[in-house]
């Protein structure tokens, strides 16, 4: 089987100075990959790259075996992927929670939406349920805190069923409670789910010790491999 993940060579940047150089990579289905670093480091910088969002100068991806070239193969690999962005990002949509995280199942934005079938909706609503937002389903997602919003993120991700799960610091903005609560979820849903490649970006490492297989270190635009623990 080929690996859920392979990056050989990339070498990226938004300027003349790369931030991502020459940096090969290898994810395989099943394992969960903490991955940290400096502010500054680049992190992000290879979740964009994943995602299709930034071009590589050099180098190539390959997600469960095809190489992304075209837009199309981009498009193919978005609803493999699950991406919980970094930090509180509202947006400027009248959206509700329960539109929010029912367009999760189907693409990234509005221009995706289309009549949601009985199936859409009591997924949609399992979901919201598993993140404790049932109380929440129709209010603007303008109107939820910071930590409900990830909340709301982590189940916008979850619900397309994905192969590759991206958490950009996911844990920033929650308390005690949504945080067991979060690694509960990516704990439950890699059993649920065992083909999941799951990357994650921290900083506190020790939060996801009795997660992580093992932990990548970015640096000098290139990641890597530090071991299995902190
Ligand atoms: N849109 C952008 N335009 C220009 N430069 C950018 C842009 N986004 C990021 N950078 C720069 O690219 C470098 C890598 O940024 P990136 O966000 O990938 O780092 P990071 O490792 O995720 O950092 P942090 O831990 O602070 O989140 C930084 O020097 C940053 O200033």
């Amino acid at each position: 089987m080929p690996p859920a993940l392979e990056i050989q060579h990339a070498t990226t940047g938004y300027s003349t100075s790369p931030v991502l150089h020459k940096l090969d990579f290898q994810g395989d289905h099943g394992e969960m990959i903490a991955i940290t670093g400096a502010n500054g480091a680049g992190k992000t910088t290879l979740f964009k790259v994943i995602l299709g969002l930034i071009p590589l100068r050099e180098g190539s991806i390959s997600i469960g075996g095809r190489r992304m070239e075209h837009k199309k193969d981009f498009k193919w690999a978005q609803k493999k992927i699950g991406f919980v962005p970094q930090g509180v990002q509202k947006g400027n949509l009248p959206i509700t929670v329960f539109e929010y995280v029912m367009l999760g199942n189907w693409g990234k934005s509005f221009a995706y939406w289309k009549r949601p079938s009985i199936a859409d909706k009591q997924k949609t609503t399992e979901w919201l349920e598993h993140v404790g937002l049932t109380e929440l389903a129709n209010h603007d997602c303008k109107d939820l805190s910071g930590g409900q919003l990830q909340r709301m993120n982590i189940a916008h991700a979850l619900i397309r069923e994905p192969d590759i799960l991206l958490l950009d610091e996911p844990s920033t903005h929650l308390d005690t409670f949504s945080r067991d609560l979060l690694y509960r979820l990516i704990d439950e849903y890699r059993q649920r789910a065992p083909q999941l490649l799951t990357l994650m970006i921290t900083h506190q490492l020790e939060e996801t010790e009795h997660l992580h297989d093992r932990i990548c270190l970015m640096k000098d635009g290139m990641l890597t491999d530090v071991g299995g623990t902190t």
